[in-house]
């Protein structure tokens, strides 16, 4: 029996685990914390260094006790700086540099990029930008495989930093053969939760999930929302995706940075009203990379992304290469759990998701969702229990940002850990049993130390098919 408190943030954390945060150490701190996710970023490190994080992380959940995701982050067709000699390189404005697409150690004034068509392609802007648009070049001239370039926005330069060339055709494939490569590596180690990046259609997520069913695997699709044209097809997006992210690192590059607080709050509403989950990602405490304290514009960032209606929010460097990963999560589920109880106390922003989602079509779950969110706001209800098999129903319930717990109870792995990335879910595996749902309720709920006799809650009964029933009942 275990006595593992609920957590006391209800807002999904994701962590991108890197050489900061690999160790068994560091990971335990982090599950302990408040991480939900764990992203590994396949365009850095070796296959041979994210297996052995993969298996420490599922080694610590079966000894805690815990639900967390991996989430592998496919590169997609980004754009790359090489190797560098000497970094970092330390650009001014004024200087004159070359980008080759030589597969060179870069030194001095050459700087290699994993990009072959960049001749190509650069022939047709004038702006390319590094390190999440940080840095800015003007190409002058093209000269066989070698674009002149002088620095228009200086500043430190590493190995591998990505390269964008805003409205830009690259001519690639959004899902590249490497990225499919990289699935068969995920699926073979356990993981079956992916993040795509650079898509533009929702074809693009169905080739991920077409190629996992030809292993005969079911996947859990992330679509990386960073670029101008993926907006365009969003609805089409929503429709055969599972969850989605507001990569602000590429998308405030790729689309002018003032519409990113705007497209933000557009998507995560979008999300939220068709029950997608949806993580806000980058920069959110980019200064504790280096600082045991944020600045306060990041504390703002992360509470009004939650504020916006966001499930989950993210941290990059700061938990992949920074100094003080443990204290980042511990500061960021701080933030959140302050701003939950402001949410809850005044109902901020929360009539626009209940008005947003009386306006849609219902089917009959989403009618029981709606009448499970009035039992929530009408009666002393303690815990939300959603029997579940593919995480529909606490999912819909979820969009409402009740202040009580929805304990999902499925039987499968799969659904408890696609159920991570949901605001205000908490997932328990139960085994497949023939016992009443009353029973399945109170057992599962006892075993996880969690509630007592005499507690109301409401609980839901579908068929297959969806939800068809809501009781309130009390613990026995
Ligand atoms: N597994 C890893 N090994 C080494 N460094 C890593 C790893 N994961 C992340 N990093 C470092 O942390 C930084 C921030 O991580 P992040 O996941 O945001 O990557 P990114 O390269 O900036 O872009 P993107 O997320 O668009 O792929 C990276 O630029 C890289 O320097
Ligand atoms: C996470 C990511 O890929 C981005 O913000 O661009
Ligand atoms: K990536
Ligand atoms: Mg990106």
């Amino acid at each position: 029996m275990s006595f593992l408190k609920l957590p006391d943030h209800k807002t999904k954390i994701v962590c991108t685990i890197g050489p900061a945060s690999s160790s068994e150490e560091v990971l335990r701190e982090l599950i302990l914390n408040g991480m939900n996710v764990a992203r590994i970023n396949f365009s850095h490190g070796s296959f041979e260094s994210h297996g052995k994080v993969i298996r420490t992380i599922k080694k610590l959940c079966k000894e805690l006790d815990v639900v967390v995701s991996i989430m592998a982050d496919l590169p997609g067709p980004k754009i790359r700086v090489g190797q560098l000699q000497d970094e970092p390189l330390n650009l001014q404005k004024g200087d004159k540099v070359k980008l080759t697409t030589d597969k060179i150690v870069g030194s001095g004034d050459l700087i290699p990029v994993d990009f072959d068509k960049l001749p190509y392609c650069i022939a047709k802007t004038s702006d390319v930008y590094f390190n999440d648009g940080f840095i800015q070049m003007r190409c002058n001239g093209v000269c066989s495989n070698e674009a002149e370039c002088e620095v228009v926005v200086g500043g430190l330069l590493s190995s591998h930093k990505g390269v964008n060339l805003p409205g830009t055709d690259l001519l690639l494939d959004p899902v590249t053969e490497r990225d499919l490569e990289i699935v068969d590596f995920v699926l073979d180690e356990g993981v079956n939760c992916f993040s795509v990046s650079f898509i533009v259609r929702g074809t693009d997520i169905q080739k991920v999930r077409d190629h996992a069913a030809k292993k005969g695997r079911s996947v859990f699709l992330v679509a990386k929302i960073e670029r101008s044209q993926t907006l365009n097809n969003i609805d089409d997006i929503m429709d055969v995706t599972d969850g989605l992210m507001v990569a602000r690192g590429d998308l405030g590059v790729e689309i002018p940075i003032e519409e990113v607080p705007i497209v933000q709050k557009e998507l995560i509403h979008k999300a939220n009203l068709r029950g997608i989950p949806v993580i806000t990602a980058t920069h959110m405490l980019e200064s504790m990379t280096e600082n045991i304290r944020p600045t306060r514009a990041e504390a703002t960032d992360v509470a009004n992304a939650i504020l916006d209606g966001t499930d989950a929010v993210m941290l990059s460097g700061e938990t992949a290469v920074g100094k003080y990963p443990v204290e980042t999560v511990k500061t960021m589920v701080n933030i959140a759990k302050k701003t939950e109880m402001w949410r809850t106390s005044t109902g901020f922003g929360l009539d626009l998701i209940r008005k947003g989602i009386d306006e849609t079509t219902m089917n009959i779950s989403d009618v029981v969702s709606v009448q499970v969110h009035e039992a929530i706001k009408r009666l002393p209800i303690k815990y939300v229990v959603i029997p579940t098999y593919s995480g529909g129903t606490p999912r819909r319930i979820s969009r409402f940002k009740p202040d009580e717990w929805i304990i999902a109870m499925s039987h499968l792995d799969m659904t408890c850990e696609q159920l991570a990335y949901s605001y205000g879910v908490y997932p328990v595996k139960v085994t497949d049993g023939s016992e009443s749902i009353e029973q399945k309720a109170n057992e599962s709920l006892r075993s996880k130390g969690i509630g007592d006799p005499g507690d109301m809650i409401v609980l839901t009964q579908g068929h297959t098919g969806g939800t068809n029933l809501l009781k309130i009942i009390e613990l026995t």
